[in-house]
């Protein structure tokens, strides 16, 4: 699913106007009959409601919204934030309409128009929407502030009022916290940027059916991954396929003390659909794998604690395989970076790289521009920052994110909420699935082994990265499901896996 910019969404609202045709009431109607609909299936009961409106066509979907509300019995108070003079002209008549049913609208001009709203009220916010040009002042200010100081629910129309879609805030900027926010068919980036989170709850998409030809054509470097389209990605199993048909991984993984971590991404590695799997670890961990992951062949490597590449069972070289997964549990040891060294400018095919592997690339940068194009790099935010520098704000970050995966021409997955999927042709795939639950020692080794062996089946780097972080994402929401997001664990991850 495409995430539009505002002036998309402008001309997206226009095309449909024209193209559809659809009068521009008609279509405000759409959308506060869909926001009605998603707000009666949540909240049957008649809780008591406070709707705040602004004056241009937020306020206007407002205005709509508290009339179809009113229409199915809900108790309602009405207000209209009146910061300027001017109001739009679907504002207008929406206000129109609604005082034919009703005399309770209310004015908020100064600040002791504002209600005190109580905890088990429900705020609608229709205040601000996407024609944000500002920062909120003046009442809209003190509106904001007493919103959130408030115990109530709070619901925003399209977006949190105050709120940029596509653009960064300044830090001192007065914003809605809603607790859910309920937009028109396709996702803001605003919604998938980490700092945002408190200033946008959950979010959920309401489809209007705006103009899908508009859609199919507008150029956007932003994606948010659907299970639908999730699901499209997924290889078909061949009914006379074997082993070899779906690839041959090696893992180069674990030190001594993590070995644990060579065990999670084999074992994600091999639920995950890889025909056979080698793993070299140090000796040290030769017994625990062998034990732990029957599934797999294990070439111990030369040193008894630390990976150095050298082994001592005779076995094809790493750039034989499909693809090499290297670096959950590695240590940072010189004998790993020399193998690092050795062993890249040897690759010809995309590898995966996650924990100390991204590391050592961030303390050896010329290691940067030998890397297979095409490989899939794993950093959590504090790795990618190493690869990279500060940022000032989530935009910034992103900027930043695309720059590094074009100009390294590699995939970058950049984990947290909404993981980021970052192509070399410069575009950005966010995640739908995951929770909290996933912020636990082991789960990125557990996405390198899903990632490893969608490669070793022949997946391109970015179908393999958008589908691996998806369906990882998912067995943590099962995960979730079973255990609650606190006592869940990266085994219970795995054992959550599913490709159907
Ligand atoms: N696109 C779609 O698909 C659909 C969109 N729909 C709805 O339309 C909404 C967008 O409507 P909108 O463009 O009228 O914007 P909205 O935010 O209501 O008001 C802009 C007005 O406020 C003003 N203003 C801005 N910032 C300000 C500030 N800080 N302080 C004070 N004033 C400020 C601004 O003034 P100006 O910048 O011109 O000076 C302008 O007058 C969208 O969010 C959705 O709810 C649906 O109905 C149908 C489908
Ligand atoms: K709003």
């Amino acid at each position: 699913m495409k995430i539009l910019n505002v002036d998309q969404i402008r001309a997206l609202d226009q095309a449909t106007i024209q193209h559809e045709p659809i009068a521009p009431l008609n279509l405000m109607e759409r959308a506060a009959q869909g926001f009605v609909e998603w707000f009666a299936a949540r909240y049957p009961n008649t809780s008591p409601i406070k709707i705040f409106c602004g004056l241009g066509n937020n306020g206007g979907d407002g205005m709509a919204i508290a009339r179809l509300l009113l229409e199915r019995h809900y108790t309602l108070d009405i207000y209209v934030v009146r910061y300027a003079p001017r109001e739009s002209d679907d504002f207008m008549h929406n206000h129109r309409r609604l005082k034919l049913i009703t005399e309770q609208v209310s004015y908020i001009e100064l600040s002791t128009d504002i209600p005190a709203i109580r905890h088990n009220e429900i705020v609608i916010d229709a205040i601000l929407g996407s024609g944000l040009s500002r920062p909120a002042e003046g009442i809209i200010r003190s509106t904001i502030e007493a919103i959130n100081r408030a115990p109530a629910t709070v619901i925003s129309v399209d977006i949190a009022s105050g709120l940029f879609a596509d653009k960064p805030n300044r830090p001192d900027d007065v914003i809605i916290e809603p607790d859910h926010t309920v937009t028109f068919q396709l996702p803001k980036l605003a919604f998938v940027l980490p700092r945002n989170g408190r200033y946008v709850g959950e979010w959920h998409l309401v489809n209007i059916q705006l103009n899908k030809r508009y859609i199919d054509l507008a150029p956007t470097p932003y994606y948010y991954t659907t299970p639908h389209e999730a699901r499209l990605l997924l290889h078909k199993r061949d009914r006379f396929s074997h082993k070899g048909t779906y690839g041959h991984a090696l893992l180069l993984v674990g030190s001594y003390g993590k070995i644990g971590a060579a065990v999670l991404a084999s074992r994600a590695c091999l639920r995950s659909g890889v025909g056979l799997l080698t793993v070299q670890v140090p000796r040290c961990g030769y017994s625990v794998l062998q034990t732990a992951v029957p599934e797999a062949m294990c070439r111990p490597d030369g040193h008894q604690y630390v990976l150095t590449g050298q082994s001592e069972v005779e076995s094809p070289a790493p750039a034989e395989y499909s693809t090499v997964g290297i670096g959950p549990g590695i240590g940072k040891a010189p004998e790993t970076l020399a193998m690092l060294r050795e062993l890249l400018p040897t690759l010809k095919k995309p590898i995966v790289l996650d924990a100390d592997a991204l590391n050592l690339l961030a303390e050896h940068r010329e290691l940067l521009d030998i890397l297979p194009h095409n490989s899939i790099l794993t950093p959590h935010p504090k790795e990618f920052e190493r690869l990279t520098q500060p940022w000032a704000d989530d935009y910034e970050k992103l900027n930043s994110l695309q720059a590094f995966a074009k100009r390294y021409r590699v995939v970058v997955i950049l984990k947290g909420a909404f993981t980021a999927v970052a192509t070399p042709d410069g575009e950005v795939h966010f995640n739908s699935t995951g929770n909290p639950g996933l912020s636990t020692g082991g789960t990125g080794d557990v996405l390198t082994g899903v990632l490893t062996a969608l490669l070793a089946q022949g997946y391109d780097s970015v179908e393999a990265a958008v589908l691996g972080v998806f369906a990882h994402g998912l067995a943590g929401d099962r995960a979730a499901d079973q255990r609650g997001p606190i006592g869940m664990v990266a085994s219970d991850v795995i054992d959550a896996l599913r490709w159907d």
